[in-house]
């Protein structure tokens, strides 16, 4: 177990020790964003309070909503008893499931970061501040003439909420109508004889609408207040208002009109929160093949905690094997969390699962507006069986009843934070957090982490092993030809297309089929420099050459910083020595976009990439038309690597591999593999078979190898040997640094100090300390930037991460330092 770097919350569920009968004080979470730290109130004598408890305390003059984060016997010494206010109310109680703070303690802890910004990671914006606290009568409760058992402003309190006919009313409202109301309030709870509710919030405007639903019929009604009724009738007894009124060309007082008749109801009503889903169709299970249903026995059969690592080769259907371990699960009243690298990839994925689990599915993700993140927080919060579909932060999902865990494509980097604290990584936050919930953890991937594949070498009853080693129906993997570049060159082809890319594009066309391009870069060239005396463009504000971007022909040709996006005109001439000829080296998506629309004038390609991707919803609008056969070629980075499951594409070409085989960092090579072999795979997945061409300089490089002959378990034992030779992950433990600052000399100088104060805290043997060192990116939007690496084996780690939290301290003001626990990119 961890030390603690705080001190520890009191847990809701240790039943042995009351906490409320020796604490005084809590700390609070307040929900006002000016607000730091936690702040402390005094218990009232007769509330109790459990951390995680939604709380209204005061706060300059109002009353606010928080959080109660821990429990305190004693206030701190620089705190004066007479200056602390007292809890208001209690709003709601154990709002959390059992587990969760204990689960954002252990990641604090872990990942050297305050409680404070792990709380404020996990919960939504604003989950407090919206919340209103409604008080209700319980009129069943109440005894004949309740008012004369009671005091007088609880007789009060009691007799304003008789007086309105739902018998409720907001909390400040009866706060700001009767004096002292809130002692009211609480005597009436202890007697049993009202309650309190969070009232939902108003879902954000524009998943709200007005509905009108037709009820009945009346006999004096105008010609026009028919045409409406014989309109709602025609289309199906309910449309949305705007659509009503401008289908009859009338106004809302016709329709309030007939709702005062008793003809329709006009009801807000959510509106999807997808509008841009299309209409689903029902979708069943599919009969399994054999390997899918062994995996999917073993997966029904664990009780209980377990990771299990689902490898199944690309197209083997490990989807189908998720959706039906779920389906079981949600029918017992259990909730599951399905995690995914990135939503707008998935659109395939998201539209599976609603078409067999309709609205039980929920898709949270960081994309989502703040109001969108609230209400599909609070629609978790209810316990109502579902699967919550979502990124890395839909780890902290608040589910009550989470009955499993799946990670897709659980070797993807996206599960990191690696930008703000905590830098967790969602499958290790999985891992505690299905120990915590005792429930199965199950990791898929076609090529998985070599963090995962190592964990399965060390045999436990915990970790289960699953291969799914075919594709579905037994469709061949494609081959992969490996086409060397060099010799390319040397025959004369200078065309971004190799002589074997250009025959299977060629036949691309005759055979109608589809083909992807792989291209790791965006924009069209990496950089620009002079030919005349070699200068190259920089960002003003980073230590990168800038992009060139340059979409179609007339456009404008600018460059660009990939990292502060910095953005400029591209110059006439070198501004170093004027001369005119500036070269475009390197090949971007936009440029290979560009040599097709040239050489291949009869293929239409469409490019995919972050800067044709940037509107909300264009993932899915690309995707529609490629595969509705609207083009023929897709051009992409990255993003064509993530669960494309295209039938008729049967051609994917890696236009140069170099890009990704050749990084410094310790994980290039798994990284490499990875995302090839995945690109590689969404060839040949229809009843077509497929093939793979890979274009490279490189082509005795063993991912390249590895990568002919499909063979991920070689791949991973050789790589795994080199980690282990030097110490490095899942061998050894890393921690980075990253120091920034505006000052470079401040920057070096605290990096010096820290990488001392490391040096004496962790003592000799135990840790490996790498440098001070510059980032390989010296500077990045005007900070320099700094590391220190902390490498140690796993067994040691645990107690530095305790200490490291002091570095904070020490840090002076205007430099920033992020501790990264577990560093994937090591920037
Ligand atoms: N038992 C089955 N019978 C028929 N079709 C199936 C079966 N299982 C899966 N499929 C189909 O096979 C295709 C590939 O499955 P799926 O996308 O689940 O593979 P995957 O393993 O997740 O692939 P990848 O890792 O490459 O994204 C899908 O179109 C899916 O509908
Ligand atoms: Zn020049
Ligand atoms: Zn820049």
């Amino acid at each position: 177990m961890l030390k603690s770097p705080v001190s520890p919350i009191v847990s809701a569920n240790k039943a042995s020790y009351n906490p409320h009968l020796t604490s005084k004080w809590v700390e609070v979470l307040v929900d006002c964003p000016d607000i730091e730290g936690l702040l402390t109130y005094r218990l009232p004598s007769d509330v109790s309070v459990q951390p995680g408890d939604v709380l209204n305390v005061p706060l300059r003059n109002q009353i606010v909503g928080g959080i109660a984060i821990r429990l305190r016997s004693s206030l701190p010494p620089d705190l004066s008893e007479d200056k602390i206010k007292e809890v208001e109310t209690v709003v709601s109680e154990s709002l959390f499931p059992s587990h969760y703070w204990e689960l954002l303690e252990q990641i604090a802890q872990y990942y050297c970061t305050p409680l404070l910004s792990v709380i404020r990671t996990a919960l939504p914006p604003g989950l407090l501040g919206k919340s209103q606290l409604r008080i209700r009568l319980k009129p069943e409760a109440i005894p004949t003439g309740a008012e004369t058992f009671c005091s007088p402003v609880a007789a009060s309190v009691l007799r304003r909420l008789q007086s309105q006919k739902i018998g409720e009313y907001s909390a400040i409202y009866l706060r700001n109508k009767i004096k002292g109301a809130q002692r009211g309030i609480n005597e009436l709870m202890r007697r049993g004889w009202v309650e309190s509710y969070l009232q939902q919030p108003q879902p954000s405007r524009p998943k709200q609408q007005k509905a009108v639903l037709l009820v009945g019929d009346s006999p004096d009604l105008t010609s026009r207040q028919r045409e409406v009724l014989e309109m709602l009738r025609r289309r199906g007894g309910e449309l949305w208002l705007t659509e009503l009124l401008q289908a009859c060309s009338t106004t809302s007082s016709t329709v309030s009109a007939l709702e005062k008749k008793g003809c329709v109801v006009i009801q807000a009503q959510e509106r999807l929160r997808f509008a841009e889903t299309p209409t689903q169709e029902v979708d069943r299970a599919k009969v399994l093949n054999n390997a899918q249903q062994n995996a999917l026995d073993t997966i029904l059969g664990i009780t209980g905690y377990s990771e299990v690592l689902l490898h199944g080769v690309t197209g083997s259907g490990k989807t189908e094997v998720y959706l039906q371990a779920i389906a079981p699960r949600l029918n017992s009243g259990e909730s599951v969390l399905l995690l995914v690298p990135e939503i707008g990839l998935t659109p395939q994925l998201c539209d599976r699962a609603r078409a067999r689990f309709g609205t039980q599915v929920c898709i949270y993700h960081s994309g989502l507006s703040t109001g969108e993140r609230y209400d599909t927080w609070r629609q978790m919060l209810t316990g109502e069986p579902q699967v919550v579909i979502g990124t890395r932060s839909a780890i902290f999902a608040p589910l009550p009843q989470l009955g499993m865990i799946i990670l897709d494509e659980e070797h993807d980097s996206s599960f990191k934070q690696n930008q703000r604290l905590p830098t967790y990584h969602a499958r290790t936050v999985a891992k505690w957090r299905s120990k915590l919930e005792n429930c199965p953890l199950i990791l898929g991937s076609a090529t998985p982490s070599l963090e995962s594949w190592e964990t399965q070498t060390r045999p436990s009853p915990q970790k289960i092993y699953l291969s799914l080693p075919e594709r579905v129906y037994s469709r061949p993997l494609p081959p992969v030809s490996i086409v060397d570049m060099r010799k390319e060159l040397q025959q004369g082809n200078r065309s971004i297309f190799s002589q074997p890319l250009q025959t299977a594009l060629q036949q691309l066309k005759a055979t109608r089929k589809q083909g992807i391009l792989f291209i790791p870069r965006r924009g069209h060239s990496t950089f620009v420099s002079c030919r005349s005396c070699g200068y190259v463009i920089e960002c003003p504000h980073c230590d990168v050459s800038l992009s060139y971007h340059y979409t179609h022909e007339g456009a404008t040709q600018t460059l660009r910083c990939h990292y502060c996006n910095h953005t400029q005109m591209q110059p006439p001439q070198c501004p170093a020595c004027g001369s005119p000829y500036l070269k475009h080296f390197g090949t971007g998506t936009q440029r290979v976009k560009q040599a097709l629309d040239q050489e291949f004038p009869e293929l239409r390609a469409l490019r995919f990439d972050s800067d044709t991707t940037r509107t909300k919803g264009a993932h899915r609008s690309l995707l529609n038309q490629f595969t509705n056969y609207e083009a023929d070629l897709l051009v992409g980075t990255q993003m064509l690597t993530k669960g494309l499951d295209i039938a008729e594409v049967t051609l994917v070409a890696v236009v140069s591999a170099d890009g990704v085989l050749h990084r410094s960092d310790y994980m290039a090579a798994e990284r490499a593999y990875s995302t090839l072999a995945q690109v590689a795979g969404r060839a040949g997945r229809g009843d077509d078979p497929g093939v793979v061409i890979i274009q490279t300089y490189s082509p005795e490089h063993p991912v390249i190898e590895a990568l002919r002959t499909h063979d991920y378990q070689r791949f991973a034992q050789a790589e795994l040997e080199n980690r282990q030779a030097y110490h490095y992950p899942p061998y050894g433990k890393l921690i980075l640094l990253n120091l920034s600052g505006l000052d470079a000399l401040e920057v070096q100088q605290t990096a010096t100090m820290l990488a001392d104060v490391c040096r004496e805290m962790t003592g000799e043997n135990q840790a490996e300390i790498l440098g001070p060192a510059p980032a390989s990116i010296m500077r990045i939007a005007r900070r320099y930037r700094w590391q220190i690496l902390l490498k140690y084996p796993p067994s040691v780690g645990e107690n530095i991460l305790t200490e490291l939290m002091e570095l904070y301290a020490l840090c002076p003001k205007g430099v920033s330092l992020k501790i990264d626990v577990d560093p994937l990119d090591m920037g």
